[in-house]
């Protein structure tokens, strides 16, 4: 059979045109949804109404690769789903997210990747302004590190959560591969920026290659990025979208310590999102060091009622030396089921405090 050019341009012509009508009547129904939203809340807490659900989104995204008959890549079908919901939450509301900046740091990677192009993103210096442009109401979502699969738990992010009224709404899971940029060559680094959590990815290549060499922490891999590019014998390591930003040269790529690097990110906001098929909980508590097992007893209780920790550290309390916050997740359960009121009215017990910081759709089996 032979191909027609001209008729196969009408073709696409045509389906173009349904596609349209039909991504304009989506659009509606999106419109009507932040209406209804509206309706349901009190009058008076109308401007805290949520228009990003990541349990619906999640439920959007399984649908959609599900239904996929092909020949689209599944990957492809969920990046254009990711900016129709993005132009559906722009559409309800002017939402605004703040990152960890500047351009191109992989808190910006994470968040465009959880809300897409139409949103309004605000870089803001150090982790703990992400929190404080959250808790003043100047963005309603923020996006954080939590922790890193090579270096940890991001430390600045714990201490935030001790303190702060804000909530998990969301996690995601961020590949996370770095780069060595400058301007010059590598015989002639004197110095190497980075955020101290990627510098601890980077061991292995900077042990070998730059050994000696002055390291230099930043808040940020992308304010890493901007300080090499203002500097003639200096090197960053950050994300490779850094190097067309901010004008330097790849002098080495992939050099963090395992290939599977990956950062787990929240999405902080006001509130948690309503419990989905398959949420996790991340608490807080301090125990009474002078009572025997304390902490003991406290982990019980998670056992007592059968449910899986996927993640336990400590942290000083900031309130009396020597004493220490918990924090702990767990799988399969929400923070406003039955089972969680439960558990937290037993760990009363035995901790001097308890706090629930969020509730979340578990991403990690998709992603
Ligand atoms: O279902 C909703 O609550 C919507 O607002 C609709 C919608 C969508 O476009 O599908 C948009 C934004 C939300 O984050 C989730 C889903």
């Amino acid at each position: 059979m032979s191909l027609n050019l001209d008729t196969l341009r009408l073709q696409i012509d045509s389906l173009d045109h349904k596609l349209i009508a039909l991504l304009n009547e989506r659009a509606q129904v999106s419109l009507d949804i932040g209406a209804a939203k509206k309706q349901a809340m009190d009058p008076q807490e109308e401007d805290s109404t949520h228009v990003y659900i990541p349990g619906r989104e999640k439920v959007v995204f399984e649908k959609v690769t599900r239904l996929n008959p092909g020949p689209l890549a599944a990957d492809s079908l969920c990046a254009i789903y990711r900016e129709i919901m993005s132009a559906s939450i722009a559409l309800q509301k002017d939402v605004m997210v703040a990152y960890l900046g500047p351009v191109g740091s992989f808190s910006h990677d994470a968040s465009m990747k959880r809300f897409g192009d139409s949103v309004q993103y605000a870089s803001q210096g150090t982790i703990a302004d992400v929190f404080e442009a959250v808790e003043r109401g100047r963005c309603q979502y923020g996006v954080v590190p939590f922790e890193n699969s090579i270096a940890g738990s991001v430390v600045p992010t714990l201490d935030k959560f001790v303190k702060s009224k804000v909530k998990i709404r969301a996690e995601t899971y961020l590949p996370v591969h770095h780069y060595l940029l400058s301007k010059s060559n590598i015989e002639s680094i004197r110095r190497v920026y980075s955020h101290p959590v990627a510098l601890a990815q980077c061991q292995t290549f900077l042990n070998s290659r730059l050994k000696g060499i002055e390291l230099v922490p930043c808040a940020s891999t992308s304010e890493a990025a901007q300080l090499a590019s203002k500097e003639k014998f200096a090197a960053a390591i950050c994300n490779r979208v850094c190097a067309e930003i901010y004008g330097l040269d790849i002098l080495h790529a992939d050099i963090e310590d395992q290939q599977d690097n990956t950062t787990r990110f929240f999405i902080i906001s006001d509130a948690w999102d309503a419990p989905t098929a398959n949420d996790k909980t991340l608490l807080m508590f301090t125990v009474d060091h002078r009572l025997p097992g304390a902490l003991c007893d406290g982990l019980k209780v998670f056992k007592d009622h059968n449910l899986n920790l996927t993640k336990i550290d400590s942290r000083p309390s900031l309130i009396r030396p020597w004493h220490y916050v918990f924090f702990v997740e767990c799988a399969g359960v929400h923070g406003d089921s039955e089972a969680m009121h439960t558990v937290v009215a037993e760990l009363g017990k035995y901790c001097l405090d308890v706090k629930i910081i969020g509730s979340y759709a578990d991403q990690l089996v998709q992603e």
